[in-house]
């Protein structure tokens, strides 16, 4: 049987990366799905993996992560094509509007936390958030609910008896404890709203295995170092991509001290790809597994405890499906009002 592969955001980046690793490894035996909200862009990376790997099985699939109708009409579409998922690759994220602190920066690169600040990017990083048109801040809802929406709907596809499925999320060591709130679980009001959903992601993939192990499904947390990707260029706008790249001999020197520069996509991609190869029952759901390069390139997968508890995850959770009941009854109206407005008036022909 072919193992059927989910990944979100697989169009460019970290995503994409991986799927080019697992292509690499094990052609054969696998059946890809790229979830995208842009087709040309999907299209590309398709034919970019088709390149190297002609006979590979790729297909597309259109979700917009952020919108609940567009992850509803997805998941949908996953569940006429495909009997059952074996990994589903939750990688889709954003950080829009970033604010770099420069004046934070440099006092940091003077301070004992120097190796900290460069591997958490803690105290230096904030963004400027909006709202989607399903009235959800969009960071949230793009790195965190549209994909436990996701995770939801593709349940009967997940959760087999007698079979194990695994979820992989991208979630970041810029998670941060004290950037989250269980009164305010979007993050509406504070500046770090990234860090945020990256902290909610991990504590979503305790409170999942806490519900979910026992239906055979596995969920784990990575984090992928610092990576240069369209997400990390917009860090600072002002620099063009090309002068990240002349930086790149800085950063090789940098990740002599600090092996969370893994600066490309594909040594990235390394825990979620190291995952792909676990039996999911060995894992350890309370630890984030962290992409890691030495400072002679090579990469390797180590985990390490995260900061969150059970009694917290589940309280989220809890939120979580709330939150859910909430927005399906609002897509329902919507869709009720919309019916009405377009069916013929009574007694016309
Ligand atoms: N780069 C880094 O240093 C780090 C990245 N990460 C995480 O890694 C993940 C991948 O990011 P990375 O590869 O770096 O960045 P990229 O910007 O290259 O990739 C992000 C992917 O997510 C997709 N995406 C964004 N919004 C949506 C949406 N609404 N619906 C569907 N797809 C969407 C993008 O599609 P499109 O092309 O259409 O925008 C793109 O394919 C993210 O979750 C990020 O938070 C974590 C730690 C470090
Ligand atoms: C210009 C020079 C000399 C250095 C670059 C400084 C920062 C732009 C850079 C240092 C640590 C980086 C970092 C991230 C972004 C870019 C930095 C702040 C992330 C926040 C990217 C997204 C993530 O999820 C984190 C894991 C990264 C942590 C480190």
């Amino acid at each position: 049987m072919n193992k059927v592969i989910l990944v979100t955001g697989a169009n460019s980046g970290i995503g994409l990366a991986l799927c080019e690793r697992l292509l690499s490894q094990d052609m054969e035996g696998l059946q890809l799905c790229l979830a995208c909200r842009n087709m040309h862009r999907a299209q590309a990376a398709r034919s970019a993996l088709l390149s190297s790997h002609p006979t590979a099985q790729v297909d597309l699939l259109q979700m917009d992560i952020s919108s609940v109708s567009s992850v509803i009409c997805a998941a949908h579409q996953v569940k006429l094509r495909y009997s059952r998922l074996d990994y589903l690759y939750l990688n889709a994220g954003i950080m829009p509007n970033p604010q770099f602190d420069v004046k934070a920066f440099f006092r940091g690169l003077f301070s004992s936390n120097v190796i900290t600040m460069f591997a958490t990017a803690e105290g230096i990083l904030t963004q400027k958030d909006s709202i989607t048109s399903d009235g959800l801040q969009e960071i949230f809802a793009t790195n965190l609910f549209g994909h436990f929406l996701l995770i939801r709907e593709l349940e009967p596809v997940l959760c087999h008896a007698g079979h194990t499925s695994q979820l992989i999320w991208t979630s970041s060591s810029n998670a941060h404890r004290s950037a989250f709130n269980l009164e305010d679980i979007q993050h509406r009001r504070g500046n770090q709203p990234y860090s945020s959903s990256k902290y909610a992601s991990d504590l979503l993939s305790l409170a999942l295995n806490t519900h979910y192990n026992k239906e055979g499904l596995y969920s784990s947390v990575t984090c992928p170092g610092f990576v240069m990707t369209s997400l990390t260029y917009g860090i600072l706008p002002s620099f063009p991509a090309f002068l990240w790249i002349l930086l790149m001999p800085l950063f090789w020197i940098i990740r002599i001290f600090t092996n969370t520069f893994t600066l490309t996509p594909h040594n990235g991609a390394e825990a979620l790809f190291w995952l792909f190869k676990q039996k999911p029952e060995s894992l350890n759901p309370q630890v984030k597994y962290h992409s890691l390069t030495s400072g002679l390139g090579n990469n390797y997968t180590q985990p390490c405890k995260m900061d969150i508890d059970f009694e917290m995850s589940e309280v989220f959770y809890e939120k979580l499906l709330q939150l859910e009941s909430e927005v399906r009854k609002k897509l329902k109206a919507k869709q009720q009002k919309s019916s009405t407005s377009f069916s013929p008036p009574a007694g016309s022909s």
